[in-house]
């Protein structure tokens, strides 16, 4: 079996000497697309930096292709490309901006055509685009050139922070096709940080969860913030409007997070009653439905007050119910089956 293409040890990060990151130990294998999740500040922005080898880890490190990477070395960081958050271009025209990295790499190629196909891998007419100046495009075009003068370098592997943030539907749908199309292509690696879920779900082979600086899971999970109140018995909830509540167990502290796995929520099936003394209900109603590419698995999207709750639809209860979006359900669960961190 080929070595993992990153593998993590031991890793901490800190800014000012503040820990902001810490991974025990992560595998990210070859030719994976795999997606970061977390909230605002969970550190993902300084995981691709890491991965990107713009930053040198305070502590542990990171095996590339099984070998010890060293940070700003050319022999690593050419095979890498890292699109940031607010992707910069440069005051030349798109042409330029998408050779820049060839030339940098010491390519001294043809270029006109690897531009054209990286052009139009991202939906950009090359004979419209490869002239413009940089001050010529609209946000989320510019976010297209940006894409594809990471494209250009075939890269073995692109990371990419939240790259659909600031474009419209049609050019998220363009960079997610270009990502699956640069994976299967030239096997290349992708890490893609994104608030954007169900975007990252449907491109991602796997999801890792990143809270407060460490990896909380992977694949589909529900996070769910407090504050928290007490109820009756020894419950707690989370008021979601209209003095409902979503039941939880007791939580370990004030600002602990609750996660509730998606296959341990149930929908009850039209007219049925609750189950059992330890399972509690709640209503809701279906924003989306979702079929996962790897698993096969069916996700239906829950709006419960102003949370969304994703749940994971059994084979065994699908031909018990109707499921559409809009349709209002009664969503059953074990407090007891909630993680907290
Ligand atoms: N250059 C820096 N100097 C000091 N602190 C930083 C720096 N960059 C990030 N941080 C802090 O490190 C933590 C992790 O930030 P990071 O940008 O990695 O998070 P993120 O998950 O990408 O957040 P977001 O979703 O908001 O982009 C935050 O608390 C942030 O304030």
């Amino acid at each position: 079996m080929p070595p993992s293409i990153y593998r993590i040890e031991n890793l901490v990060h800190r800014y000012n000497r503040q820990p902001v990151l810490t991974v025990d130990r992560l595998d990210i294998e070859p030719a994976s697309i795999v997606g970061l999740v977390g909230p605002n500040g969970s550190g993902k922005s300084t995981l691709l930096k890491l991965m990107a080898f713009i930053l040198r880890p305070s502590e542990g490190r990171i095996l590339f292709d099984g070998l010890p990477a060293a940070p700003f070395d050319d022999s690593v960081r050419f095979q890498v490309t890292l699109l940031t958050q607010e992707p910069y271009l440069m005051k030349r025209t798109v042409f330029n901006n998408i050779v820049y990295g060839l030339k940098v790499r010491g390519d001294r190629g043809r270029w006109r055509q690897p531009v054209r196909d990286s052009l139009a891998m991202v939906g950009l007419d090359p004979d419209a685009f490869v002239r413009r100046q940089w001050d010529e495009l609209s946000g989320g075009e510019a976010q297209r050139v940006a894409l594809a003068a990471r494209l250009v370098l075939k890269p073995r592997v692109l990371l990419l922070d939240e790259p659909t943030a600031s474009v419209d539907a049609r050019s998220s749908e363009l960079i997610r096709n270009a990502s699956l199309r640069a994976r299967s292509d030239w096997g290349t690696t992708l890490v893609i940080a994104s608030h954007d879920r169900e975007w990252l779900y449907d491109v991602c082979d796997d999801v890792l969860h990143l809270f407060r600086g460490k990896p909380a899971g992977t694949g589909r999970s529900n996070m769910i913030f407090g504050p928290w109140v007490p109820r009756a018995g020894d419950r707690f909830g989370k008021l979601i409007g209209d003095g409902s509540y979503l039941d939880v167990s007791a939580p370990p502290g004030e600002g602990a997070t609750a996660f509730i796995d998606p296959a341990a929520i149930r929908i009850l099936a039209k007219g049925e009653v609750t189950v059992s003394a330890d399972t509690v209900t709640v209503d809701g109603r279906v924003t989306r439905l979702s079929l996962e590419r790897q698993s096969g698995d069916l996700f239906a999207d829950v709006r419960v007050g102003p949370l969304t709750l994703v749940v994971r639809v059994a084979e065994s209860h699908l031909a018990a119910m109707t499921l559409h979006r809009g349709w209002p359900v009664t969503l059953a669960y074990r407090p007891d089956s909630i993680r907290w961190r």
